[in-house]
């Protein structure tokens, strides 16, 4: 049983020439642990989410003994993705069901198990995860403490037997004791097909490992045992990742003229090593090594990381360097002259307006925009389909389904200026250019305040929920092996989805408030805030540009 990457790469769905991964190529064998390491954002959740079939590589391929894990263009073998358990980080949000027995069915559904078979692995699974008998069936997930909430997800996945268990940062937030037992756990499914975990916790998991994987911006940049890594520190350091203790207590212990080698991955053998070497110090009366022996040379600090100093960021291209309170006139006065418009042909000039505005906006922003265009087209054609309709007789109203169409079209016309506007302006910026004019309908003492407050918060949260929203949708499409689209979900997945997101977004806007609180922020004091926008030419010139296309529509 292996699994083959061979020349992966992948990049952002919606700017190809980012890359998240290049070129990686390795087998991996049954039986074996392997860790992905990496600093921060190397890529080693990618990877995972790519070896598991849920994201789909722009170039390269992916086998599993052999059989490719995508058959179609987008669509992954559903039986691959059933070999596969992939735990994210902190799984314990991705509970969502009413009873432990629920989040064990929905975990296990995919599979077609008769009941025998899966009584049997839901008791082998909480036998392993669950000694202290918490786990009763019908009580709900939410009634468990945080640490018995991440064995219960654990024990979803573990229920399911993957030939390959995926596990991304698995003691990220866990306390030493519960590191302990989760290691324990993972030392007694070694041997049951593969391990990979992607991880920063060097000296939990080396020791278990038989081989580590280093990343560094998306390139695989070693690929060897843990011990050979721990000889040859420096591509640690290369790759922005810290020493283990091992290496670490090597170097130390050479300062103080003792010779340990950098590969002694627990503390019994660091300690059988120190003693040997202190009783042969002993015995031989020997001086601490000079610079130049083996010793010196075995425990020689790593290097700094050389990482080229950081490029100067890009000048904001177009529409992105612009002021806020130039780009909300536009809008709004787009928005008035379209909404006035009562034909065909002024409707036209308003649409092209709005296009010439897209001139300049990135690819990834423009793919983003396709999409909310391609979803509000469907709607328009069962709208228009459905407001035609006549029953008394039967038949369709072709002037009613035209004027549908003139008015969802005008409004597609105003979503798409809003579309601009959202896209082409940072979310903080959006809010200051928004207060600045709300300030002075403050200061003429209209109860502008809580309008400021509510939209700093709901401009705050649009891309706080976008992340999450890709988040769990990653996670149910991981529990429920469902062969869709990345980025889709099938509606029989959408409980578990908006549950987890839901209880997320709750947990995050408390959060927010407290903080907010605490730092005395309210409507009023946002208002008051000083003004860091600055009014430029460009800005001057759009507005000429505004008030033009607005009285064009005018009298158009
Ligand atoms: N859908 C996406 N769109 C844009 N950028 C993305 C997307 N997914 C991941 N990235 C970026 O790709 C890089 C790699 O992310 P990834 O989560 O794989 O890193 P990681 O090594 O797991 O990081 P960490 O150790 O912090 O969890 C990051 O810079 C991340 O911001």
């Amino acid at each position: 049983m292996s699994i083959a990457l061979k020349e992966v790469g992948v990049t952002v769905p919606d700017s190809p020439e980012v890359t998240l991964l290049q070129n990686i190529s390795f087998m991996l064998q049954e039986g074996s642990v392997t860790l992905l390491i990496g600093h921060a954002g190397s890529g080693k959740s990618t990877l995972l989410q790519v070896m598991s079939g849920l994201l789909k590589p722009q170039t390269g391929t992916i086998t599993v003994d052999e059989q490719p894990i995508w058959l179609k263009p987008m669509k992954a073998d559903p039986k691959q993705l059933l070999r596969f358990g992939l735990t994210f980080q902190f799984p314990e949000q991705q509970l969502f069901a009413r009873s432990i027995a629920q989040e064990f069915a929905y975990s296990l559904r995919p599979y077609k198990l008769e009941k025998e078979e899966r009584d049997r692995r839901i008791r082998e699974a909480t036998h392993a995860l669950d000694p202290r008998g918490v786990f009763a069936m019908d009580r709900s997930p939410f009634a468990l403490s945080g640490g018995e909430q991440r064995r219960l997800a654990l024990a979803t996945t573990f229920a399911t037997a993957p030939d390959w268990l995926l596990m991304d940062e698995p003691t990220a937030g866990l306390e030493a004791a519960a590191v302990r037992e989760l290691l324990r756990m993972l030392r007694e499914r070694v041997g049951r097909g593969g391990l990979v975990v992607a991880t920063h916790d060097l000296d939990t998991f080396f020791p278990l490992a038989d081989r580590v994987l280093v990343l560094d911006h998306g390139e695989l940049v070693f690929d060897g045992s843990p011990q050979e890594l721990c000889r040859a520190p420096e591509v640690l350091a290369r790759a922005g990742v810290g020493l283990p203790s091992c290496a670490e207590a090597s170097v130390e212990m050479a300062r103080v003229g003792i010779a340990i080698a950098p590969d002694l991955l627990t503390p019994a053998l660091a300690a059988s090593a120190i003693l040997a070497a202190l009783r042969e110090a002993g015995s031989a009366s020997a001086s601490a090594p000079a610079a130049g022996t083996d010793a010196a040379r075995v425990a020689q600090p790593p290097r700094p990381a050389q990482r080229p100093a950081p490029e100067p960021p890009a000048p904001q291209a177009g529409w992105l360097g612009l002021d806020p309170r130039a780009k909300w006139l536009l809008y709004l006065l787009l928005a008035i002259g379209t909404m006035g418009q009562q034909g065909w042909g002024s409707l036209a000039v308003a649409a092209a307006l709005v296009g010439c505005s897209f001139l300049g906006l990135p690819r990834s922003v423009l793919g983003g925009i396709r999409k909310i265009a391609t979803s509000y087209a469907i709607f328009l054609i069962f709208s228009v389909a459905l407001a035609g309709i006549q029953f008394s007789p039967l038949g369709y109203s072709v002037d009613n389904g035209w004027s549908t169409t003139f008015i969802l079209t005008r409004l597609f016309v105003v979503l798409m200026a809003g579309c601009w506007l959202a896209m082409s302006t940072p979310y903080s910026q959006l809010v200051q250019g928004l207060n600045w004019a709300l300030k002075y309908l403050y200061k003429v003492k209209l109860p502008v305040a809580s309008f400021s407050l509510a939209v700093s918060f709901v401009f705050r949260f649009i891309p706080l929920i976008m992340r999450e929203w890709q988040q769990f949708s990653m996670i149910v499409r991981a529990r429920g092996k469902a062969s869709v689209r990345p980025g889709s979900v099938r509606v029989r997945d959408i409980p578990a989805l908006v549950v987890p997101l839901l209880l997320g977004m709750f947990h995050k806007a408390e959060q927010m408030t407290v903080a907010m609180e605490m730092k005395q922020i309210d409507g009023t004091t946002l208002l008051l805030r000083k003004n860091t926008l600055e009014w430029e030419r460009g800005d001057t010139i759009l507005v000429v540009i505004a008030l033009i296309a607005w009285v064009l529509l005018l009298f158009t």
